[in-house]
């Protein structure tokens, strides 16, 4: 059999990057299952939004994982300080409603 073309490679390697970010996608939604469910605990115990050395914990937990994979630190804290900082502002507006 011949090697396959560029666009066949293309075309192989753009469907497990669809399979990933659906992964994504599905992991997030989970995650933010949870956190949706923190939040409402928070706010029914009059518990504050955010926690900041829970947050240096995960960080530095998740530095460390990035590098084992072999994934950009630096990216891997910015994404995880914009997820959270999402999580936070939905933590706010439930307490807000209660
Ligand atoms: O663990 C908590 O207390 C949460 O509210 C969840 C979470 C997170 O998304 O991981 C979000 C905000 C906190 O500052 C810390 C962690």
């Amino acid at each position: 059999m011949s090697d396959p073309t560029p666009q066949e490679r293309l075309a192989a390697l753009r469907s497990s990057i669809d399979n990933i970010d659906a992964a994504l996608v599905h992991m997030l939604a989970e995650r933010f299952r949870c956190t949706q469910e923190v939040g409402r605990l928070k706010a029914d115990h009059d518990m504050p939004p955010s926690d900041p050395s829970r947050e240096a914990r995960q960080i530095e937990r998740l530095r460390s994982l990035a590098e084992d994979a072999h994934l950009d630190p630096e990216f891997a804290e910015k994404w995880f300080n914009f997820v959270v900082a999402e999580v936070i502002r939905h933590h706010q507006h439930i307490a807000s409603e209660r």
